[in-house]
């Protein structure tokens, strides 16, 4: 028998009963469920990573639908304890949804919902962060200065990578990988090499306008590639910037080989998941190549780093903040839980997940459609015509 866990209910009497996994960002979310007469009841739990059975034990013996969270292990267990209880919504509150086993929701005819575009710019802000961060060696330089180091100015204090003119490699040209290649490419006027198993069609045809822009005003264009390997990306580039999914094909993507083609002094970023890198290669290289920097918002065994990670001066660690932005967090719980009211009411499947700004728009009711459900097709449910 599971141990019962804290909630904190919302609207009792409603008629659907909607758990989330977590508190989540902001009030929206919540009066939107309200408005659609759910229950909705909100896991308390001080424990940072709930288990499968804290899980069960909130699923109880009838829940319509639950909002979890990339921490969790959704696979058969829990999508069978839902569907037992009459569930047939999940929504992860993220993008990724490498922590959901699709196959085993499909095998109970559970939807499951994520959270594209609303976090695309600020996850990609945050990889711009990195990537300052590591050429400037800023979190260096601050240990430096708060351990009263700092005794006058010198030539070679602190020397780090002028990112303007350097090519700057994007390795899943996807939404947050395209964003990112722009601010690095408009604001430092870097160069493009990107690997991507598609054509970045759009982000092309920015870097070419961006290049004949600055040819116009007297100055050096960009240019763009698309690499035919991902190992000319690493070959070309001084910074990467790691934007793939997480699935069997990038899987430790980046390994001791692969590091070993990058130059010297490159720069390594990962805001995509941890076990996209090899992370004990990865600090062996760092070792190694004490010129070579990486910054990391994920890491292969969150929320632990592999031995000797925490003592490279080369490495900047950040605890998985890439979407903390205060709009992008409520954005997130509120499609997260429209797509679990939205398939609960039978509603069908926005048209196009790349662009969901109707549903964050507070001054107006969101369309009757849930915003992202990726296992739609596999499912059969309807796609909106609005
Ligand atoms: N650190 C964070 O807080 C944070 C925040 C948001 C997203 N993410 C991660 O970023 C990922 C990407 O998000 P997105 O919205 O840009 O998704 P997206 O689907 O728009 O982009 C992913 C891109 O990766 C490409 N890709 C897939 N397999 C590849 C391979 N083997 N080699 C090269 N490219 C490959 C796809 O073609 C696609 O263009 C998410 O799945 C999530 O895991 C992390
Ligand atoms: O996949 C995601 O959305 C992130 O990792 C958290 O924002």
């Amino acid at each position: 028998m599971a141990k019962p866990v804290s909630i904190e209910v919302w609207n009792p009497n409603g008629k659907y009963r909607v758990v989330s996994t977590k508190p989540m960002p902001g009030t929206r979310w919540i009066n939107l469920l309200v408005q659609q007469d759910c229950r909705v009841e909100i896991c308390t739990e001080k424990k940072t990573i709930l288990s499968v059975e804290d899980i069960i034990a909130l699923i109880g013996n009838k829940c319509d639908g639950v909002i979890g969270q990339l921490t969790e292990d959704w696979g058969e267990t829990l999508f069978s304890a839902l569907s037992k209880a009459g569930g047939k919504a999940f929504s992860n509150m993220a993008v990724g949804y490498n922590n959901v086993d699709v196959e085993a929701a499909n095998k109970y005819g559970v939807a499951v919902g994520n959270t594209p575009g609303v976090l695309t710019e600020t996850t990609a802000e945050l990889a711009a962060s990195l990537s300052l961060a590591a050429s400037r060696r800023i979190v260096e330089a601050d240990g430096f200065m708060r351990a009263g180091l700092y005794d006058g100015w010198l030539p070679h204090l602190f020397v780090g990578n002028l990112l303007k003119g350097q090519t700057v490699g994007v390795i899943g040209a996807g939404r947050i990988g395209s964003a990112y290649a722009r601010m690095m490419i408009e604001g430092f006027k870097m160069n493009l090499i990107y690997y991507d198993l598609y054509q970045a069609t759009r982000l092309e045809k920015f870097v070419t306008a961006y290049g004949q822009f600055l040819k116009a005003s007297g100055e050096q264009p960009v240019t763009w590639k698309r690499a035919s390997s991902m190992d000319e990306v690493l070959q070309v580039a001084d910074v990467i910037s790691l934007h793939p999914i997480l699935d069997k094909t990038t899987y430790h993507l980046i390994n001791k080989e692969r590091l070993s083609k990058m130059k010297k002094e490159a720069i390594l970023i990962n805001c995509s998941r941890g076990p996209v890198v090899d992370e004990e290669a990865l600090v062996e290289h760092l070792k190694h190549n004490p010129m070579f920097r990486v910054g990391l918002d994920v890491f292969e065994d969150e929320p632990y780093m592999k031995p000797g990670l925490a003592d490279m001066k080369n490495a900047i660690v950040v605890p998985h903040i890439a979407s903390a932005s205060k709009w992008t967090r409520e954005g997130m719980a509120t499609l997260a839980a429209l797509n679990v009211v939205g398939k609960i009411k039978g509603y069908p499947t926005w048209s196009n997940p790349n662009a969901v700004e109707p549903f964050l728009d507070e001054s107006a009711s969101p369309p009757p459609a849930c915003p992202s459900i990726v296992n739609a097709k596999a499912l059969g449910l309807p796609v909106s015509k609005l």
